[in-house]
Protein backbone atom coordinates (compact mmCIF):
# COMPACT_ATOMS: atom_id res chain seq x y z
CA UNK A 1 0.00 0.00 0.00
CA UNK A 2 2.51 2.43 1.10
CA UNK A 3 5.57 3.15 -1.48
CA UNK A 4 8.53 2.61 1.48
CA UNK A 5 9.18 6.32 0.68
CA UNK A 6 9.86 8.63 3.83
CA UNK A 7 6.67 10.99 4.38
CA UNK A 8 8.26 14.66 3.90
CA UNK A 9 11.64 12.37 3.49
CA UNK A 10 11.27 12.43 6.80
CA UNK A 11 8.99 9.35 8.59
CA UNK A 12 8.96 6.00 7.71
CA UNK A 13 6.46 3.99 8.27
CA UNK A 14 6.71 1.18 10.45
CA UNK A 15 4.09 -0.81 12.24
CA UNK A 16 -0.10 -0.47 11.79
CA UNK A 17 -0.68 0.28 15.52
CA UNK A 18 -4.74 0.76 15.49
CA UNK A 19 -7.58 0.94 12.51
CA UNK A 20 -10.63 2.82 13.25
CA UNK A 21 -13.91 4.35 11.42
CA UNK A 22 -11.97 6.93 10.16
CA UNK A 23 -8.33 5.52 9.09
CA UNK A 24 -5.39 3.93 10.14
CA UNK A 25 -2.74 4.35 12.58
CA UNK A 26 1.16 4.06 12.21
CA UNK A 27 4.08 3.93 14.48
CA UNK A 28 6.82 5.55 12.44
CA UNK A 29 10.87 6.56 12.84
CA UNK A 30 11.29 9.73 12.71
CA UNK A 31 14.57 9.96 10.52
CA UNK A 32 15.62 13.30 12.17
CA UNK A 33 15.17 12.86 15.68
CA UNK A 34 15.48 8.94 15.72
CA UNK A 35 12.18 8.86 17.28
CA UNK A 36 9.55 6.79 16.99
CA UNK A 37 5.80 9.11 16.14
CA UNK A 38 2.68 7.80 15.41
CA UNK A 39 1.20 8.72 12.20
CA UNK A 40 -2.29 8.91 11.34
CA UNK A 41 -4.12 8.63 7.59
CA UNK A 42 -7.10 9.09 6.40
CA UNK A 43 -7.79 8.16 2.04
CA UNK A 44 -7.93 11.33 0.28
CA UNK A 45 -10.80 10.37 -1.40
CA UNK A 46 -12.58 9.69 1.88
CA UNK A 47 -15.82 12.03 1.56
CA UNK A 48 -16.01 12.79 5.24
CA UNK A 49 -13.21 15.08 5.94
CA UNK A 50 -12.13 13.36 9.48
CA UNK A 51 -9.03 14.08 9.44
CA UNK A 52 -9.10 17.69 8.53
CA UNK A 53 -11.06 18.41 11.56
CA UNK A 54 -8.97 16.47 13.93
CA UNK A 55 -5.95 18.00 12.59
CA UNK A 56 -7.58 21.49 13.13
CA UNK A 57 -8.45 19.98 16.56
CA UNK A 58 -5.10 19.02 17.79
CA UNK A 59 -3.52 22.12 16.83
CA UNK A 60 -5.50 23.88 18.78
CA UNK A 61 -5.21 22.07 21.84
CA UNK A 62 -1.53 21.85 21.99
CA UNK A 63 -1.71 24.07 25.27
CA UNK A 64 -3.37 21.46 26.39
CA UNK A 65 -0.99 19.02 28.31
CA UNK A 66 -3.51 16.16 28.58
CA UNK A 67 -3.61 15.43 24.19
CA UNK A 68 -0.96 14.39 22.21
CA UNK A 69 2.38 16.46 20.88
CA UNK A 70 1.24 17.40 16.78
CA UNK A 71 4.60 17.39 14.90
CA UNK A 72 3.44 17.66 10.88
CA UNK A 73 0.76 16.95 8.72
CA UNK A 74 0.28 16.69 4.85
CA UNK A 75 -0.85 14.74 2.27
CA UNK A 76 0.72 12.37 -0.60
CA UNK A 77 -1.18 11.47 -4.03
CA UNK A 78 -2.93 8.99 -1.73
CA UNK A 79 -3.71 10.06 1.72
CA UNK A 80 -3.88 12.37 4.09
CA UNK A 81 -1.84 12.27 7.44
CA UNK A 82 -0.85 13.72 10.71
CA UNK A 83 2.17 12.95 12.32
CA UNK A 84 2.12 12.89 16.22
CA UNK A 85 3.41 11.90 18.93
CA UNK A 86 3.57 8.35 19.68
CA UNK A 87 1.41 7.43 22.84
CA UNK A 88 1.57 3.89 24.71
CA UNK A 89 -1.20 1.66 25.17
CA UNK A 90 -4.86 2.85 25.15
CA UNK A 91 -7.25 2.49 28.51
CA UNK A 92 -9.28 -0.29 26.52
CA UNK A 93 -6.24 -2.39 25.96
CA UNK A 94 -4.42 -1.75 29.30
CA UNK A 95 -8.10 -2.90 31.14
CA UNK A 96 -8.27 -6.05 29.34
CA UNK A 97 -4.93 -7.14 30.46
CA UNK A 98 -5.87 -6.58 34.01
CA UNK A 99 -7.01 -9.82 35.93
CA UNK A 100 -10.82 -9.42 35.47
CA UNK A 101 -10.22 -6.70 32.96
CA UNK A 102 -10.47 -4.13 35.73
CA UNK A 103 -8.97 -1.42 37.37
CA UNK A 104 -8.54 -1.04 41.03
CA UNK A 105 -10.01 2.12 42.43
CA UNK A 106 -7.14 3.99 42.87
CA UNK A 107 -6.29 3.52 39.49
CA UNK A 108 -9.99 4.31 37.88
CA UNK A 109 -9.90 7.64 40.15
CA UNK A 110 -6.52 8.66 38.85
CA UNK A 111 -7.76 8.47 35.45
CA UNK A 112 -10.87 9.84 35.71
CA UNK A 113 -9.44 13.04 37.26
CA UNK A 114 -7.15 13.19 34.47
CA UNK A 115 -10.13 12.31 31.64
CA UNK A 116 -12.32 15.22 32.97
CA UNK A 117 -9.38 17.75 32.83
CA UNK A 118 -8.54 16.12 29.07
CA UNK A 119 -12.69 16.46 28.16
CA UNK A 120 -12.40 19.76 29.78
CA UNK A 121 -9.77 21.62 27.68
CA UNK A 122 -11.29 20.46 24.79
CA UNK A 123 -14.96 21.96 25.93
CA UNK A 124 -12.46 24.81 26.41
CA UNK A 125 -11.64 25.39 23.06
CA UNK A 126 -15.37 25.16 21.43
CA UNK A 127 -15.48 21.71 20.63
CA UNK A 128 -17.38 18.50 22.26
CA UNK A 129 -16.01 14.90 21.75
CA UNK A 130 -19.21 12.98 20.87
CA UNK A 131 -16.92 9.84 21.37
CA UNK A 132 -15.54 9.43 24.61
CA UNK A 133 -14.44 5.67 25.04
CA UNK A 134 -11.32 3.80 26.54
CA UNK A 135 -9.68 3.07 23.23
CA UNK A 136 -9.41 7.22 22.76
CA UNK A 137 -7.54 7.58 26.04
CA UNK A 138 -3.85 6.37 25.61
CA UNK A 139 -1.08 6.46 28.20
CA UNK A 140 2.42 8.72 27.63
CA UNK A 141 5.50 7.24 28.66
CA UNK A 142 6.67 8.31 31.49
CA UNK A 143 9.98 9.17 30.08
CA UNK A 144 8.18 11.73 28.07
CA UNK A 145 6.17 13.19 30.81
CA UNK A 146 8.23 16.73 30.53
CA UNK A 147 8.09 18.56 27.48
CA UNK A 148 11.20 19.74 25.58
CA UNK A 149 10.89 23.09 27.86
CA UNK A 150 10.44 20.75 31.25
CA UNK A 151 6.66 21.65 31.62
CA UNK A 152 5.47 18.46 33.07
CA UNK A 153 2.65 16.99 30.81
CA UNK A 154 -0.26 14.70 32.24
CA UNK A 155 0.38 11.00 31.81
CA UNK A 156 -3.56 10.19 30.18
CA UNK A 157 -4.00 11.76 26.48
CA UNK A 158 -7.01 11.99 24.88
CA UNK A 159 -7.13 11.61 20.94
CA UNK A 160 -9.22 11.19 18.23
CA UNK A 161 -11.30 14.10 17.26
CA UNK A 162 -13.15 12.92 14.09
CA UNK A 163 -16.88 13.06 15.64
CA UNK A 164 -15.82 16.11 17.24
CA UNK A 165 -18.62 18.95 17.02
CA UNK A 166 -18.60 22.61 17.55
CA UNK A 167 -20.63 23.82 20.25
CA UNK A 168 -20.23 27.41 20.53
CA UNK A 169 -20.43 29.86 17.79
CA UNK A 170 -18.12 32.74 16.96
CA UNK A 171 -19.05 34.70 20.04
CA UNK A 172 -18.35 32.01 22.07
CA UNK A 173 -22.00 31.01 23.39
CA UNK A 174 -23.16 28.02 23.08
CA UNK A 175 -25.03 27.53 19.85
CA UNK A 176 -28.92 26.82 20.30
CA UNK A 177 -29.71 22.97 19.96
CA UNK A 178 -31.17 21.57 16.56
CA UNK A 179 -34.86 19.37 17.11
CA UNK A 180 -33.78 16.52 15.67
CA UNK A 181 -29.56 15.92 15.52
CA UNK A 182 -29.41 11.95 15.21
CA UNK A 183 -26.71 9.34 16.92
CA UNK A 184 -23.26 9.50 17.48
CA UNK A 185 -21.00 8.06 19.33
CA UNK A 186 -20.05 3.90 20.08
CA UNK A 187 -23.12 2.65 21.29
CA UNK A 188 -21.84 0.62 24.42
CA UNK A 189 -20.55 4.88 25.80
CA UNK A 190 -23.25 7.46 24.07
CA UNK A 191 -25.70 8.81 26.45
CA UNK A 192 -29.04 8.31 26.36
CA UNK A 193 -29.76 11.48 24.95
CA UNK A 194 -27.31 9.88 22.09
CA UNK A 195 -29.57 7.52 21.86
CA UNK A 196 -32.78 9.81 21.64
CA UNK A 197 -31.49 11.48 18.56
CA UNK A 198 -30.82 14.97 20.78
CA UNK A 199 -28.21 17.66 20.26
CA UNK A 200 -25.36 16.60 22.47
CA UNK A 201 -23.61 19.08 24.99
CA UNK A 202 -20.42 18.65 27.45
CA UNK A 203 -22.51 17.23 29.47
CA UNK A 204 -23.17 14.12 27.24
CA UNK A 205 -18.80 13.74 27.19
CA UNK A 206 -19.05 13.39 30.79
CA UNK A 207 -22.26 11.05 30.50
CA UNK A 208 -19.91 8.67 28.67
CA UNK A 209 -17.34 8.68 31.12
CA UNK A 210 -19.27 7.74 34.09
CA UNK A 211 -20.37 4.93 31.55
CA UNK A 212 -16.44 4.70 31.47
CA UNK A 213 -15.93 4.65 35.17
CA UNK A 214 -18.26 1.86 35.55
CA UNK A 215 -17.03 -0.20 33.10
CA UNK A 216 -13.05 0.18 34.33
CA UNK A 217 -14.33 -0.76 38.06
CA UNK A 218 -16.80 -3.43 37.41
CA UNK A 219 -15.17 -4.99 34.14
CA UNK A 220 -18.04 -4.20 32.00
CA UNK A 221 -21.75 -2.55 31.34
CA UNK A 222 -24.71 -4.17 32.08
CA UNK A 223 -25.44 -4.27 28.21
CA UNK A 224 -21.59 -5.28 27.58
CA UNK A 225 -22.82 -8.69 25.57
CA UNK A 226 -26.00 -6.69 24.08
CA UNK A 227 -25.04 -5.60 20.23
CA UNK A 228 -28.46 -4.14 19.03
CA UNK A 229 -28.26 -0.36 19.58
CA UNK A 230 -32.00 -0.16 20.51
CA UNK A 231 -31.68 -2.62 23.50
CA UNK A 232 -28.37 -1.42 24.39
CA UNK A 233 -30.74 1.65 25.18
CA UNK A 234 -33.22 0.12 26.45
CA UNK A 235 -30.69 -1.88 29.10
CA UNK A 236 -29.46 2.04 29.83
CA UNK A 237 -32.80 3.13 31.15
CA UNK A 238 -33.55 0.08 32.73
CA UNK A 239 -29.97 0.27 35.13
CA UNK A 240 -30.52 3.36 37.08
CA UNK A 241 -27.22 4.84 38.37
CA UNK A 242 -28.15 4.02 41.70
CA UNK A 243 -27.86 0.14 40.76
CA UNK A 244 -24.47 0.81 38.88
CA UNK A 245 -22.77 2.46 41.74
CA UNK A 246 -24.08 0.38 44.65
CA UNK A 247 -21.11 -0.85 45.91
CA UNK A 248 -19.43 2.62 44.97
CA UNK A 249 -18.13 5.15 47.18
CA UNK A 250 -20.90 7.87 47.60
CA UNK A 251 -19.07 10.43 45.56
CA UNK A 252 -19.29 8.21 42.37
CA UNK A 253 -23.16 8.84 42.99
CA UNK A 254 -22.52 12.54 43.56
CA UNK A 255 -20.44 12.59 40.45
CA UNK A 256 -23.73 11.06 38.27
CA UNK A 257 -26.46 13.16 39.86
CA UNK A 258 -23.77 16.37 38.57
CA UNK A 259 -24.26 15.31 35.41
CA UNK A 260 -27.25 14.37 34.90
CA UNK A 261 -29.02 17.35 36.53
CA UNK A 262 -27.17 19.49 33.40
CA UNK A 263 -29.33 20.90 30.73
CA UNK A 264 -28.13 21.24 27.37
CA UNK A 265 -26.33 24.28 27.80
CA UNK A 266 -24.90 24.09 30.92
CA UNK A 267 -21.55 24.31 32.12
CA UNK A 268 -20.45 21.43 33.95
CA UNK A 269 -18.83 21.79 37.17
CA UNK A 270 -15.83 19.86 36.31
CA UNK A 271 -13.59 21.13 39.06
CA UNK A 272 -16.31 19.73 41.37
CA UNK A 273 -16.22 16.62 39.69
CA UNK A 274 -12.73 16.13 39.88
CA UNK A 275 -12.94 17.53 43.98
CA UNK A 276 -15.53 14.77 44.36
CA UNK A 277 -12.85 11.81 43.16
CA UNK A 278 -10.34 13.33 44.73
CA UNK A 279 -11.86 13.30 48.21
CA UNK A 280 -13.23 9.76 48.13
CA UNK A 281 -9.27 8.93 46.58
CA UNK A 282 -8.28 10.34 49.84
CA UNK A 283 -10.83 8.89 52.20
CA UNK A 284 -9.72 5.68 50.75
CA UNK A 285 -6.28 5.85 52.01
CA UNK A 286 -4.95 6.40 48.68
CA UNK A 287 -2.29 9.07 47.97
CA UNK A 288 0.30 10.80 45.20
CA UNK A 289 2.65 7.66 45.47
CA UNK A 290 -0.14 5.07 44.79
CA UNK A 291 0.91 3.11 41.65
CA UNK A 292 -1.17 2.62 38.73
CA UNK A 293 -2.54 -1.13 37.93
CA UNK A 294 -0.27 -1.99 35.22
CA UNK A 295 2.79 0.16 37.16
CA UNK A 296 2.00 -2.50 39.89
CA UNK A 297 2.16 -5.19 37.12
CA UNK A 298 4.94 -4.34 35.98
CA UNK A 299 6.99 -4.69 39.34
CA UNK A 300 5.67 -7.60 39.94
CA UNK A 301 7.23 -8.80 36.59
CA UNK A 302 10.52 -7.93 37.17
CA UNK A 303 10.53 -9.03 40.98
CA UNK A 304 9.77 -12.68 39.03
CA UNK A 305 12.20 -11.79 36.54
CA UNK A 306 14.62 -11.05 39.27
CA UNK A 307 13.68 -14.11 41.34
CA UNK A 308 14.51 -16.26 38.77
CA UNK A 309 17.54 -15.05 37.79
CA UNK A 310 19.06 -15.81 41.06
CA UNK A 311 17.62 -19.40 41.01
CA UNK A 312 19.21 -20.25 38.20
CA UNK A 313 22.62 -17.89 39.52
CA UNK A 314 22.34 -20.58 42.72
CA UNK A 315 21.51 -23.56 40.25
CA UNK A 316 24.56 -23.37 38.36
CA UNK A 317 26.86 -22.60 41.08
CA UNK A 318 25.51 -25.81 42.36
CA UNK A 319 25.83 -28.04 39.33
CA UNK A 320 29.24 -26.72 38.81
CA UNK A 321 30.36 -27.67 42.06
CA UNK A 322 28.53 -30.77 42.07
CA UNK A 323 30.53 -31.84 38.75
CA UNK A 324 34.21 -30.39 40.60
CA UNK A 325 33.69 -32.41 43.55
CA UNK A 326 32.18 -35.52 41.88
CA UNK A 327 34.53 -35.73 39.26
CA UNK A 328 37.32 -35.33 41.85
CA UNK A 329 36.17 -37.87 44.06
CA UNK A 330 36.18 -40.50 41.51
CA UNK A 331 39.30 -39.81 39.97
CA UNK A 332 41.23 -39.67 43.19
CA UNK A 333 39.29 -43.11 43.51
CA UNK A 334 40.79 -44.27 40.82
CA UNK A 335 44.48 -42.60 40.44
CA UNK A 336 45.43 -40.38 43.24
CA UNK A 337 45.40 -38.03 40.43
CA UNK A 338 42.53 -35.73 38.82
CA UNK A 339 41.87 -33.07 36.38
CA UNK A 340 40.29 -30.07 36.86
CA UNK A 341 38.59 -28.11 34.70
CA UNK A 342 40.44 -24.32 35.03
CA UNK A 343 36.55 -22.74 36.19
CA UNK A 344 37.71 -19.73 36.43
CA UNK A 345 35.26 -16.90 38.16
CA UNK A 346 35.04 -15.92 34.09
CA UNK A 347 33.97 -19.30 32.89
CA UNK A 348 31.64 -19.83 35.12
CA UNK A 349 29.87 -16.43 35.20
CA UNK A 350 29.80 -17.06 31.06
CA UNK A 351 28.27 -20.05 30.97
CA UNK A 352 25.88 -18.54 34.09
CA UNK A 353 24.81 -15.74 31.63
CA UNK A 354 24.43 -18.09 28.64
CA UNK A 355 21.93 -19.98 31.08
CA UNK A 356 20.31 -16.75 32.08
CA UNK A 357 19.88 -15.13 28.56
CA UNK A 358 17.92 -18.68 27.69
CA UNK A 359 15.66 -18.70 31.03
CA UNK A 360 15.00 -14.83 29.70
CA UNK A 361 13.83 -16.30 26.24
CA UNK A 362 12.01 -18.99 28.47
CA UNK A 363 10.46 -16.42 30.70
CA UNK A 364 8.89 -14.55 27.50
CA UNK A 365 7.10 -16.96 26.79
CA UNK A 366 5.58 -18.04 29.87
CA UNK A 367 3.65 -15.97 32.12
CA UNK A 368 3.32 -18.69 34.72
CA UNK A 369 6.52 -18.55 36.54
CA UNK A 370 6.50 -19.02 40.22
CA UNK A 371 7.93 -16.08 42.77
CA UNK A 372 10.63 -17.54 44.62
CA UNK A 373 11.56 -16.25 47.59
CA UNK A 374 15.21 -14.26 47.42
CA UNK A 375 15.94 -14.03 50.78
CA UNK A 376 15.56 -17.92 51.39
CA UNK A 377 17.30 -18.92 48.19
CA UNK A 378 20.26 -16.61 49.10
CA UNK A 379 20.35 -18.46 52.74
CA UNK A 380 20.17 -21.89 50.54
CA UNK A 381 22.91 -20.74 48.30
CA UNK A 382 25.12 -19.55 50.51
CA UNK A 383 24.94 -22.81 52.80
CA UNK A 384 26.26 -24.58 49.57
CA UNK A 385 29.19 -22.44 48.50
CA UNK A 386 30.71 -22.96 51.81
CA UNK A 387 30.69 -26.85 51.04
CA UNK A 388 32.25 -26.35 48.10
CA UNK A 389 34.72 -23.94 49.42
CA UNK A 390 35.84 -26.33 51.75
CA UNK A 391 36.73 -28.69 49.29
CA UNK A 392 38.31 -26.15 46.60
CA UNK A 393 40.29 -24.94 49.88
CA UNK A 394 41.26 -28.49 50.53
CA UNK A 395 43.09 -28.61 47.36
CA UNK A 396 44.74 -25.95 47.10
CA UNK A 397 46.22 -25.74 50.59
CA UNK A 398 47.52 -29.08 50.26
CA UNK A 399 51.72 -28.70 50.21
CA UNK A 400 52.04 -31.04 47.77
CA UNK A 401 50.07 -30.49 45.20
CA UNK A 402 51.21 -29.47 42.00
CA UNK A 403 49.62 -28.38 38.81
CA UNK A 404 50.66 -28.02 34.65
CA UNK A 405 49.10 -26.94 32.21
CA UNK A 406 48.11 -29.41 29.79
CA UNK A 407 47.68 -28.67 25.95
CA UNK A 408 43.98 -28.40 25.74
CA UNK A 409 44.13 -25.79 28.49
CA UNK A 410 43.08 -27.71 31.87
CA UNK A 411 44.86 -28.06 34.80
CA UNK A 412 46.33 -30.93 35.43
CA UNK A 413 46.80 -31.56 39.37
CA UNK A 414 48.39 -34.19 41.52
CA UNK A 415 47.05 -34.03 44.66
CA UNK A 416 47.70 -35.60 47.79
CA UNK A 417 45.19 -33.01 50.11
CA UNK A 418 44.08 -35.30 53.10
CA UNK A 419 41.04 -36.61 51.59
CA UNK A 420 42.71 -38.93 49.45
N1 LIG B 1 -0.82 9.04 18.99
C1 LIG B 1 -1.05 7.75 19.16
N2 LIG B 1 -0.15 6.99 19.77
C2 LIG B 1 -0.36 5.65 19.96
N3 LIG B 1 -1.47 5.01 19.55
C3 LIG B 1 -2.41 5.73 18.93
C4 LIG B 1 -2.27 7.13 18.70
N4 LIG B 1 -3.38 7.56 18.05
C5 LIG B 1 -4.17 6.48 17.90
N5 LIG B 1 -3.60 5.38 18.42
C6 LIG B 1 -4.13 4.00 18.44
O1 LIG B 1 -4.96 3.78 17.31
C7 LIG B 1 -6.30 3.49 17.73
C8 LIG B 1 -7.29 4.14 16.78
O2 LIG B 1 -7.02 5.54 16.75
P1 LIG B 1 -8.17 6.62 16.55
O3 LIG B 1 -9.23 6.36 17.57
O4 LIG B 1 -7.56 7.95 16.51
O5 LIG B 1 -8.66 6.20 15.09
P2 LIG B 1 -10.11 6.22 14.49
O6 LIG B 1 -9.96 5.77 13.08
O7 LIG B 1 -10.73 7.50 14.68
O8 LIG B 1 -10.78 5.09 15.40
P3 LIG B 1 -12.29 4.82 15.86
O9 LIG B 1 -13.12 4.74 14.63
O10 LIG B 1 -12.17 3.49 16.60
O11 LIG B 1 -12.68 5.92 16.78
C9 LIG B 1 -6.39 4.03 19.15
O12 LIG B 1 -7.32 3.31 19.93
C10 LIG B 1 -4.99 3.83 19.68
O13 LIG B 1 -4.85 2.53 20.18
Amino acid sequence: MFSGTPLKQRWTLLNKIGRGGFGEIYSALDLETKEHVAVKMERIDRHKRALVLENSIIRRLQESKHTTKFISSGRNTEYKYIVMELLGSNLWNLKKNQPNSRFTLATTIKLSVEMISAIEDLHKIGYIHRDIKPGNFGIRNSRRSKTEEGISQSYCCIFDFGLCHKYLDSDGKVKPAREKAGFRGTARYASINSHEGMELGRRDDLLSLFYMIIEMLNGELPWHRIKNQEKIYHSKKNNTNKEMCKDLPEEFTLFFEHINGLKFEDEPNYKYLRKLLTESYIKLGFDENTKYDWEINQEVKSQKRKSQKLKLKKKNSRDSKQIISSNFLEDIDKKNEIILPSLSDNNIQQINEKQLEEADETEASSSTMEVVDSSQEEADGGMESNEFDKIFKMINEDNNSQSVSTHSGMKKTSCKCIIC
